[in-house]
């Protein structure tokens, strides 16, 4: 989304500033007051008559939740909703704003006061005065058009006496003190080259936010791709968990690269069976079973045997030993590099996303918007999300290589055809910036290849991927879900109900949590034969491009992946599919060349030469992998898309 990122803030008439206000005179001399509570109750809120530049003289009340104003004088013309030659030129002004929506108050001295920007007949509002002392309450407001968009909101209390000024600005800051989860101290990365080349313009526009709402970050803008990755890997817990997280300045990739540098030497979990443990013939569909025994292979340091063959892997051979006990000092930080386990951080350690990418579609879809405003906001105002993360396994790189287990993670996407296609196309045009992927796809989409494959996935019940939905219908009966009956989504929004459930709540053999230890057996179900694409999508992968994402109703923490098989088509029939992915509202996956499996698991094996996936917007390859899911194995600063 383009917008100006200048020009953000709002007054308190919601109305942008600008620089030729006049100033404003004052001769308030009020003095604050304290209210009393109902029924004698402690004094809950305090009033004081004040100026609000540009919009006059309020009185202002602290209650528990928030501020409240009221203006005090009318004037003839409604500040509420202006009209000027009879059209209507300002939204209605807001008259409160929670803490819970307020990142920081600032004094800021003695100045000048600037009346309501529309006309007040020439008169001045408070006598000889044009300076009083000041604070500024920083806020946002959602945007009127799009709720998810946020904008930067500004009240600018004044009065002619510093000492109610500061008592206000103590007042605010003890019951913003009171918020909980905001962060104290985040490293923060910077890919400069992102996207259009503006990681470092992204970063100053919304380092003001960090600043203002007093919190440290340590700033590493990358010098070369893998950077990121080595410092999170080579970080120890006890300095890594000093800080409340993370923030990525960049695109998908970027983000995924900090966010394996993390997990890689952090998450210790068993290994998805790998296709070389299903020993039965391969005959066109079939099912399978496969039994958990107690030789599962757990990922250590076997993730990195290929170091050589990504810049993700250079220095990354870190292992940290188990046996972590969950202990965090008051100042936030662990007593021994082995302290913090992965499950204990995940509690507080958040990673935060500023999107700068050609694509941020874990942005759009954590947030709803692509916005650095609006992300850096979700992180200061310390908002958490959880989200499932897939563990990706490569067993062999080409079709002739020896299996050896390389892990990988996944936090939107993993597709093979098509999606590897484009990507290592597009890897030959970055100089072109995001217009890469459209010149890359269209060249890829004319080819119309299609690649010989088998792909197996773990049978999840009917009831169980509904009860996640809170919907009884489909009780007893196995059959594949096809969720592009609209009347059935389940979108996934702030405070999503599917993603809220909590773990035990789920039935075994669906969602895995964090750790869950599997069934004893679970039924595998299996296809192979010509595809144009394979996708996992574990978030909705909503975009510009795509603007419901490939998989609508799609949850950013419910533990499933959608596994989408586009079976070979002719070309006219797959263009339809593409064109209602680009559709709002459209229906992709409603097509009998398309299959959709909703499911915890899956394993892929390549019967050809092809072996590229594209993994959250990145080349890898794998010729054999399996790939499983871990239910908000990581949390997000960010709430979920208001829809
Ligand atoms: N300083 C750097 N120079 C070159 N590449 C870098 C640098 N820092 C990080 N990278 C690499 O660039 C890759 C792409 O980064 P990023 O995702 O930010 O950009 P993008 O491709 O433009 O966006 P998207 O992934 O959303 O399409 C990452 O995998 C990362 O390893």
């Amino acid at each position: 989304m383009e917008r100006d990122e200048d020009n953000l803030l709002e007054d308190g008439n919601g109305i942008v500033v600008g620089e030729s206000s006049k100033p404003i005179q004052s001769n308030d001399n009020s003095e604050p007051q304290l209210h009393g509570g109902v029924d004698g109750e402690e004094a809950s809120c305090l009033s004081t008559t004040l100026f609000l530049d540009h919009v006059g003289q309020v009185i202002l009340t602290f209650n528990s939740d928030g501020l409240s104003w009221e203006k005090l004088h009318h004037s003839s013309f409604n500040l509420d909703e202006s009209i000027c030659l009879g059209r209507k030129v300002a939204p209605k002004a807001a008259t409160k704003i929670k803490f819970s929506d307020v990142y920081a108050v600032e004094f800021i001295d003695y100045g000048l006061v600037h009346e309501p920007n529309l006309l007040n007949g020439g008169r001045s509002l408070l006598g000889n005065d044009h300076e009083m002392y000041r604070f500024m309450v920083h806020g946002f407001q959602r945007s009127k058009t799009q709720s998810s968009l946020w904008v930067l909101a500004v009240y600018t209390f004044c009065h002619k006496d510093l000492q109610t000024c500061q008592m206000w600005v103590d007042r605010i800051n003890a019951s913003l003190n009171l918020e909980l989860g905001r962060p104290r101290n985040l490293l923060v990365f910077v890919h400069p080259r992102s996207g259009k080349g503006s990681g470092c313009r992204t970063w100053e526009t919304v380092e003001p936010i960090f600043s203002r709402a007093k919190v440290k970050t340590k700033v590493i803008v990358t010098q070369r791709a893998g950077q990121a990755l080595h410092v999170m890997t080579s970080t120890s817990n006890k300095e890594l968990y000093s800080y409340d997280g993370v923030v990525a300045v960049g695109g998908d990739g970027f983000f995924n690269e900090i966010l394996n540098g993390f997990l890689s030497s952090r998450h210790k979990a068993p290994y998805p069976p790998s296709p070389s443990d299903i020993t039965c013939p391969v005959d066109g569909n079939s099912s399978f079973v496969i039994h958990h025994g107690s030789s599962e292979t757990v990922a250590e340091t076997a993730s990195y045997q290929n170091e050589d063959q990504s810049p993700l892997l250079s220095g990354a051979r870190q292992q940290n030993g188990s046996g972590f006990s969950n202990s965090r000092t008051e100042d936030g930080s662990c007593n021994t590099d082995q302290d913090c386990d992965l499950s204990f951080a995940k509690d507080w350690f958040r990673f935060g996303i500023i999107p700068a990418g050609s694509t941020d579609a874990i942005v759009m879809c954590t947030t709803g918007a692509r916005d650095p405003i609006t992300s850096a906001l979700h992180i200061v105002l310390g908002n958490r999300v959880g989200l499932d993360i897939a563990q990706v396994v490569r067993w062999k790189t080409t079709p002739e290589s020896k299996v050896e287990p390389y892990v990988r993670y996944a936090a939107s996407f993993a597709g093979y055809g098509f999606y590897g296609d484009v990507i290592t196309e597009s890897e030959k045009f970055r100089w072109m910036g995001p217009k890469r992927y459209d010149y890359a796809g269209t060249k890829v989409f004319l080819k119309h290849r299609s690649y010989e494959a088998e792909v197996a996935y773990i049978e999840v019940k009917s009831e169980e991927k509904n009860s996640t939905l809170e919907r009884g219908r489909l009780s007893g009966r196995v059959r594949p879900l096809r969720s592009s009956n609209k009347s059935e989504r389940v979108i996934c929004r702030v405070n999503c109900t599917v993603c809220n459930k909590k773990a035990d709540e789920v039935s075994m053999g669906s969602a895995r949590s964090v750790p869950y230890p599997p069934p004893e057996e679970t039924r595998w179900l299996r296809s192979k034969g010509r595809y144009i694409s394979i996708g996992a999508a574990i978030i909705s992968c909503r975009n510009e491009k795509a603007p419901d994402g490939l998989v609508a109703d799609a949850h950013l923490s419910d533990g499933f992946l959608h596994l989408i098989l586009i079976k070979d088509c002719p070309h006219a029939l797959y263009l339809w599919h593409l064109t209602q992915l680009a559709r709002r509202g459209g229906s992709p996956l409603n097509f009998k060349f398309v299959e959709h499996h909703k499911t915890t698991a899956f394993m892929f094996t390549s019967y050809g030469t092809e072996s590229i996936w594209n993994m959250d917007g990145e080349p890898f390859q794998a010729h054999q992998l399996s790939a499983q899911v871990f239910r908000g194995l990581v949390s997000l600063f960010a709430s979920g898309p208001e829809v």
